[in-house]
């Protein structure tokens, strides 16, 4: 094992969370996870503590099924951190509260690697004091989990920018569940139906509506464009929901049910794009500075209209990609992939830590 042990904690185990857990339980006798001790990891109804270190299979047993009765505990992750050494929080929920206290774990000297876009992705203000945090303490905050689920999308934009490039357009396809949706919506099965399949494989938010109303996408066109050198607020990108009224106001529990709601819609919006010989891609578009999310109509040879799956493709201007844009494409959701992501933040922020930075 080369140099010092980063200690990390754990929030969240749901779908990226238990696959966290189960790429460090894969880890564990490896060089790689020689480099890690969990000491924390917790939902809203469990935390399991050890300074010795905890083992990874075991918290994946025990926390998903903690008894759901009862008020949400206090999670005290920093507590269990310590106040030395090498320690990095992964925010594995999709949790505004956590989150919002992303900023004062860098400043108290914890690194953040994160999946939830709650905190870069809304305010302009958290943003900043996120920046702020990471410059002031030289402590790292790993997003690559929250746009593209660790698609080469930030790293490809901060190296552009670091080699001189102005980046002048963002456009793409960037939310995973909806690239799944409208690449099964063939009008065989009710629109609802896919997009409860589509929760079940793990690809929606906690609430669908999250992906649907488009503000999963907002928060991620904000993330890039804040990176791409923009600073723009939550309200500079306009954003077309999906969402009835109707369905937008039920509270989550509520919404299974009424789910039929999004198809009679969705069905003659795809009629619709077939008679123009087009198909339906939920698009985000970035323009110097002014940023709009919605479905849009896109014929075979759109650069954005490839892939399959949960396929992420974004296409990226800047000065050396000028007339041909840079286009990534790939699998933009999913436990697996996003836990690698999340993990591969882990790695790199405790070899910046230690002055060692892996290959980028
Ligand atoms: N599912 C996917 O493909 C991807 C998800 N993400 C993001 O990852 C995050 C997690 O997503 P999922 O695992 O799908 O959600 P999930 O709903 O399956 O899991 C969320 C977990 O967070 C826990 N939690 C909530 N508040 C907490 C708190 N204060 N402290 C500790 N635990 C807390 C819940 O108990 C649950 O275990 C979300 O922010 C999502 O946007 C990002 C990329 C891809
Ligand atoms: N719900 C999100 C998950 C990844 O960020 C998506 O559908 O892309």
């Amino acid at each position: 094992m080369s140099g010092p042990v980063a200690k990390v904690a754990l929030l969240g185990s749901g779908t990226v969370g238990l696959a966290v857990l189960r790429r460090l339980a894969e880890w564990q006798e490896s060089p790689r996870g020689q480099q890690l001790r969990l000491v924390y990891a917790a939902n809203t109804r469990l935390a399991l503590r050890d300074a010795a270190g905890l083992d990874p299979l075991d918290c994946a047993n025990r926390l998903p099924n903690a008894p759901r009765n009862g008020a949400a505990i206090q999670s005290d992750p920093l507590a269990a951190l310590g106040k030395d050494g090498i320690r990095i929080l992964i925010d594995a929920t999709a949790d505004a509260a956590t989150a919002s206290r992303h900023a004062a774990c860098l400043s108290a000297g914890v690194h953040v690697a994160t999946a939830c876009k709650l905190a870069a992705g809304t305010s302009l203000d958290q943003w900043q004091a996120i920046d702020d945090a990471c410059k002031r303490t030289s402590t790292g905050f790993g997003d690559r989990a929250t746009v593209g689920a660790g698609l080469p999308l930030l790293r490809s934009i901060r190296e552009l920018r670091a080699g001189g490039d102005h980046i002048h357009a963002i456009s793409g396809v960037m939310s995973g569940s909806l690239a799944w949706l409208f690449h099964h919506f063939d009008g065989s099965r009710p629109f609802s139906e896919l997009v409860r399949e589509a929760r079940d494989k793990g690809f929606t938010e906690p609430d669908p509506r999250e992906d649907l109303s488009g503000e999963d996408v907002r928060r991620k066109i904000l993330i890039l464009a804040r990176s791409a050198g923009f600073a723009i607020e939550s309200d500079q990108v306009e954003v077309r929901s999906l969402v009835p009224a109707e369905l937008a106001r039920l509270s989550p529990g509520e919404v299974d049910a009424s789910l039929h709601l999004l198809d009679a819609p969705l069905a003659s919006l795809l009629a619709s794009a077939r008679a123009e010989g087009c198909s339906l891609r939920f698009v985000a578009r970035l323009k110097e500075g002014k940023a709009r999310v919605g479905l849009e109509k896109l014929c075979p040879l759109d650069a954005l209209h490839g892939g399959g799956g949960t396929d992420n493709r974004v296409a990226i201007w800047s000065d050396r990609y000028r007339d041909q844009p840079l286009v990534i494409q790939g699998p933009g959701a999913g436990a697996e992939v996003t836990a690698a992501a999340l993990l591969d933040d882990v790695l790199h922020l405790r070899a910046m830590a230690i002055g060692r930075p892996l290959a980028a």
